[in-house]
């Protein structure tokens, strides 16, 4: 089966607020751009770094409409669908599906700790909902289930079920993946920590929450793994480290100060959503350096 669309650097679109803090249908619509402009394969429309977890429904479903209204065509669409109840997960399913959405996409079952029968059947039922692909989201560090190879396996029984957007840390969850799916399916690595090793093991394509406040570097890592550079990608791997450690030590959420960086570059997408916190003056210096050191390792690996 090819995958070839799927394949590449699939930012995590972010949510873009107006000053108010309301969803702004313009910035959305400004950072569909800057990616397009920035050369990107795809996005991921809703997920963590969507911060669709404090937004309504009708939220989700207007910046469905408003990235497709924007990119379809362009570039992959993959809708995160994931929600409390599957009823929303489902409405919002069917939405992206007249929307033209490439693929789906969903965590598991939060809040309560479920039986692995009810995260299947919730699974199953969104897939059932429309005729779109699907796409597990694994990320035990924030929804405390955790997908095992044999879960997968059982899954991949279904045929729309076409890979995993893997989150976990060790990259041999990766490879187990791969190993249980084979050339079938598709295995997006998570942590964009280690994009570059996870690549190594097998994934063959990245979404990540930090793609688009730096694309060109992991634009540039990907080749690097795909020409077999693999010190050349090593090394463009710690440079990236360095800049998400930066920004996650600050008084902001690392969303906050992604957002202020992307403000500063012109593509004004507002701030972070309460209960996640923004980011005060102390935060601003740093971000400065964090800009800096962006520049720096573009300049140095993608000149
Ligand atoms: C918890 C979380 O947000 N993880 C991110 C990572 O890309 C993360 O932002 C990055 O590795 C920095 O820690 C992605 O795996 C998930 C993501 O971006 C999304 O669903 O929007």
């Amino acid at each position: 089966m090819t995958f070839e669309k799927f394949h590449g650097i699939l930012p995590a679109f972010y949510a873009c607020y107006d000053d108010q803090g309301n969803i702004s249908e313009a910035r959305t619509k400004d950072l569909c751009n800057y990616l397009f402009d920035k050369g990107v394969q795809g996005v991921y429309v809703g997920g963590s770094s969507g911060e669709c977890i404090y937004q309504n429904l009708e939220e989700r479903k207007a910046v469905l409409s408003y990235v497709a209204d924007q990119l379809k065509g362009k570039m992959t669409l993959i809708a995160h669908v994931g929600a409390p109840s599957t009823r929303d997960s489902i409405e919002l399913a069917k939405h992206a599906a007249t929307l033209g959405y490439d693929a789906l996409s969903a965590i598991p079952p939060i809040y309560f700790k479920l039986p692995e029968s009810a995260v299947y059947k919730y699974w199953t039922d969104i897939m059932e909902a429309t005729p779109l692909d699907f796409i597990i989201y694994n990320i035990p560090q924030t929804t405390g289930y955790t997908l095992t190879p044999s879960m997968f396996e059982k899954l991949l029984a279904n045929k729309k079920v076409i890979g995993v957007k893997n989150s976990s840390m060790p990259t041999m969850d990766i490879e187990r993946f791969k190993k249980v799916g084979g050339d079938d399916v598709i295995v997006f690595n998570g942590p964009d920590e280690q994009f570059v090793s996870g690549r190594i093991m097998g994934a063959d394509a990245g979404i990540g929450g930090t793609y688009a406040v730096m694309p060109e570097l992991f634009l540039q890592a990907n080749e690097f793994v795909k020409a077999g550079n693999f010190n050349e990608a090593r090394l463009i791997q710690s440079d990236i480290n360095d800049i998400i450690i930066a920004l996650c030590s600050l008084q902001g959420s690392m969303y906050a100060a992604i957002k202020e960086v992307l403000n500063r570059r012109g593509v004004n997408v507002g701030s972070v959503r309460a209960p996640l916190e923004g980011i005060t003056n102390e935060d601003i210096a740093p971000i400065e350096d964090i800009m800096k050191l962006i520049d720096q390792a573009i300049e140095r690996y993608c000149g």
